[in-house]
């Protein structure tokens, strides 16, 4: 069965917990059930289970749908009387200026609205404890933000009262709050929607998905994953470059993927120059026949040189393990895999009375802090705009997200319930074992 063949009319409305009160002062537009924007053309098909479609076709149920994002015809908010704010959460990531630019430009030109808060470093901007003032944001301010990699709010990672935060949304004046940030930041942010929807106080929580990992589920990608595999191919690059350029050289690079390896996955493919991919979901040896180790001395043997890359969550099991780290907002800190393969390469080599030259490169902090690439501005823009839309229509307790290449909305609780992986059995994955015939350091 091909979605494509049920038409919109068979679809029913995913609940994403619109409001069921109008705003001060704004009620001629609010749709009269008070349930939201109901069109056809607003939904899309939960395409990614088709066995459970069809298992609901065939019962004659109502098939489930994932409301399209985009301007509507109504909106809620009343647009001269209505306070935005922006907030950026956790790590950094390409793009961040580009969505803060977007989110003010559309707010302030396509709405209307005057008053845009910029809340300063991440969730502390809203705990009045830290002293953080907001930023009034103007067009003038933001339009040259997308020539700067970081972010012009700040950001930080460390949990925040939910309580206290809501109290100073309230006491600012806010009517739709902005999170841009990835699943940590979107878990903040579900807190902040329930209470607000606790209180009754009819503040909007918008959600923006941002990783450089990829790692949020039910999206295509998110943005900066794009720039950041990007700028690490010249990290990789540099390491084939280093590891031809000496007899028996080795180079390797240490990427960052907290829990999933598709920054080391594409820069590989892109590159065309790795011979090794290790990547948190796909365990390795690195002693006896099949082992790292010894695959590597077989490179060497054969064509002279070897480029390895490593994501930063690859081999938790070989590394010694000190006591369990985690960083302020819960994340386990992994151990140092990079260094580890260095020195045990070394050793190894050593003990083979093998002279090698390993050159190891960790461009982990340069990669994520450069400005996004064009197609991720692109990107970046499309979802600012989406996210503008829909928190002038009223949306709360949701994300803004592309989707089987359609811009949707989903409810922020889906996209925090895991992270996403690369699959080893999928195609990312055999596409790297076909482009780097490294098989024999996988395990089993
Ligand atoms: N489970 C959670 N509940 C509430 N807030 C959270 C949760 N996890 C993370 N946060 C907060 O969200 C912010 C960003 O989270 P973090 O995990 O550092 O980055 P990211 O959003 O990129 O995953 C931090 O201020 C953090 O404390
Ligand atoms: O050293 P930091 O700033 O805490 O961040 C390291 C982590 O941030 C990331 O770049 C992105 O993580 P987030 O999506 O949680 O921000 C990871 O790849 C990396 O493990």
């Amino acid at each position: 069965m091909s979605h494509s063949t049920i038409s919109l009319e068979e679809l029913v409305i995913t609940n994403l917990g619109e409001k069921k009160f109008p705003s001060p002062g704004w009620q001629r537009n609010f749709s009269a059930d008070g349930t939201g924007w109901h069109t056809d053309g607003d939904r899309i098909l939960l395409c990614d289970h088709t066995a459970e479609l069809e298992a609901s076709l065939a019962k004659g149920e109502p098939l489930p749908s994932i409301e399209l994002a985009g301007p509507r015809k109504e909106i809620f908010f009343n647009p001269t009387q209505t306070c935005v704010a922006i907030v950026t959460c956790g790590g950094l990531c390409p793009g961040l200026n580009d969505v803060i630019r977007t989110i003010v430009m559309q707010s302030y030109y396509a709405y209307g609205v005057r008053r845009i808060l910029g809340i300063q470093y991440g969730y502390e901007g809203l705990d009045p404890a830290y002293g953080h003032r907001p930023l009034e944001l103007t067009p003038e301010m933001v339009m040259n933000l997308p020539y700067f990699g970081g972010t012009f709010l700040g950001s930080s990672r460390g949990r925040k009262d939910t309580k206290v935060m809501v109290n100073r949304l309230e006491a600012l004046g806010v009517n739709i709050l902005f999170v841009i940030g990835g699943d940590g930041s979107q878990r903040g942010a579900t807190d902040l929607f329930e209470e607000c929807q606790l209180r009754g106080n009819g503040i909007s929580i918008i959600g923006v998905p941002k990783t450089i990992d990829n790692d949020l589920m039910f999206m295509d990608r998110s943005f900066g994953y794009q720039t950041a595999f990007a700028a690490a191919c010249h990290a990789v690059t540099g390491a084939h470059a280093e590891a031809r350029g000496a007899r028996n050289g080795i180079g390797l690079v240490k990427l960052m993927g907290r829990d999933s390896g598709f920054i080391a996955c594409s820069a590989a493919l892109a590159t065309g120059e790795v011979n090794f991919v290790l990547i948190p979901e796909v365990d390795f040896d690195l002693e006896g026949e099949q082992g790292l180790l010894a695959a590597l001395d077989r490179r060497l043997e054969q064509r002279g040189h070897a480029v390895i890359v490593v994501a930063e969550g690859a081999g938790q099991d070989l590394v010694p393990a000190s006591q369990a780290r985690l960083d302020a907002s819960g994340n386990k800190l992994h151990e140092d895999i990079g260094v580890f393969l260095r020195d045990r390469i070394n050793g190894y080599f050593k003990s083979q009375d093998k002279e090698v030259t390993l050159k190891y490169i960790d461009p982990s902090y340069t990669i994520r802090s450069v400005p996004a690439a064009p197609e991720d501005r692109v990107f970046c823009l499309n979802l600012a705009r989406h996210a503008v839309h829909a928190g002038m229509a009223g949306k709360t307790g949701m994300v803004v997200a592309r989707w089987h290449q359609r811009f949707v909305h989903l409810p922020m609780k889906v996209v925090t319930r895991g992270r996403r992986k690369v699959d080893p059995h999928g195609d990312l994955w055999r596409s790297v074992v076909e482009a780097t015939g490294q098989p024999a350091v996988m395990k089993g």
